[in-house]
């Protein structure tokens, strides 16, 4: 166990920790000492470490100076999670690209958080969903899991208290939206604190990592929708069969030889499958975005989004009211979708994305007008961009 120096002590010096920024391997002709190169390393690598250690100190300071509060979850603080994780990239000048950096700080945060308690955070289940691999990019492999059955129960158990926080699929780039997930919102009052945004590998996976065996196709059917090019040129005979998850349906090809399932590589390690091909989905693009649901609206981070749904009144116009105040304060819109709404036949629920946060103007300015006159609005969440 490492010896805790206290941050109060060394802080109250008001020295930054690092010592200057360390020299980059002089360009000398030639080749470099193994040695050499690997004693700069060992050397930074010390430094590394000092620093990840102070800087888990100085959280825990912040946790403290947050007061008492009763749960991990209290700790959490998204919108300066996305300020520090800009600032990652912002800062970035390579070698390493944006994605790898802000997985690195991201994990450090994760560690640092937990340490008062570690989150848990639902998602769609079993274990190897892309579900689980959007809660690791956007919480960190500290926090803990929840493997649920269904999209319904990760909005019960956050709402149940059972689950700090929730991550939901509701978008493909191909396929458009989750129609079930935005249906959640009628009834539930959770809230969106979050999205993430997840670049979506397919891969066929079978016990044998033959694709001549193969008869039988299980997968989510937004994964078959995503590789139906792939599938009518490769395995036109087989019978492609739905089920409730990528990973439920690598459990079941588990069980048999003529069987296999198109789910992402985790999950090819989590059942013990071999992978017959992969990347298989039709566009290379192809991309996943998942809300984080939890039960509160967090502070603007200074790039934010806001999910409202809106209840149109049966008049003429009524949409372009809701619209109109949002145009004219140059407020972009990046998403409107309808839903049949549970109060009438022929009523319609709006889901509108609009830029900015509803604590800042323009926005709160623009909602204020919308709710006189329109119909019933309701923020279902204000929370930062994506941060890649
Ligand atoms: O700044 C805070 O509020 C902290 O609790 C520290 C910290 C961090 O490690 O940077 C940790 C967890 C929060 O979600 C946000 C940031």
């Amino acid at each position: 166990m490492a010896k805790r120096k206290s941050p109060d002590a060394r802080t109250r010096q008001a020295k930054p920790a690092t010592a200057g920024k360390p020299a980059a391997p002089a360009k000398a002709a030639g080749k470099p000492d193994l040695d050499e190169v690997r004693a700069q390393i060992d050397g930074l690598d010390r430094q590394i470490q000092q620093l990840i250690v102070e800087r888990a100190q100085w959280a825990h300071q912040v946790g403290k100076a947050k007061g008492k509060l009763a749960a991990a979850v209290d700790y959490y603080r998204p919108e300066r999670e996305a300020q520090v994780l800009r600032r990652v990239v912002d800062r970035n000048e390579g070698p390493l690209g944006d994605e790898t950096l802000v997985r690195l700080f991201r994990e450090i945060m994760s560690a640092c958080l937990a340490q008062q308690e570690p989150l848990k955070i639902g998602f769609l289940g079993p274990e190897g969903t892309f579900s689980q691999q959007a809660v690791h990019k956007h919480f960190g492999h500290s926090a803990k899991g929840l493997p649920l059955a269904s999209i319904e129960e990760v909005f019960q158990e956050v709402a149940a208290r059972n689950a700090d926080f929730g991550v939901v699929p509701v978008e493909n780039s191909g396929q458009g939206t989750i129609q079930s997930t935005l249906d959640m919102f009628l009834t539930s009052p959770l809230m969106i604190c979050g999205e993430v945004e997840l670049r979506v590998h397919q891969h066929l996976l079978s016990r044998t990592g033959r694709i001549e065996d193969i008869e039988r196709v299980y997968s989510h059917p937004m994964s078959l929708a995503q590789c139906g090019g792939w599938l009518r040129q490769n395995l036109p005979k087989a019978e492609k069969i739905p089920v409730s998850s990528n990973a439920e349906a690598a459990r079941r090809a588990r069980n048999s030889d003529d069987a296999a399932a198109i789910a992402g590589e985790t999950a090819a390690h989590v059942y013990g499958l071999k992978t017959i091909a992969g990347p298989i989905e039709d566009r290379s693009d192809n991309t996943t975005r998942f809300l984080v649901l939890g039960r509160e609206l967090f502070p603007p981070s200074g790039h934010d989004r806001t999910s409202l749904l809106v209840f149109i009144r049966d008049r003429p116009g009524a949409l372009y009211g809701v619209l109109e105040p949002l145009a004219r304060r140059g407020i972009s819109m990046n998403r409107i979708e309808s839903r049949p709404a549970h109060g009438g036949l022929w009523q319609y629920a709006f889901f509108i994305d609009v830029a900015g946060h509803v604590h800042e103007s323009p926005l709160r300015d623009a909602l204020a007008e919308v709710g006189e006159s329109a119909g019933d609005v309701r923020v279902l969440g204000s929370y930062p961009v994506a941060v890649l």
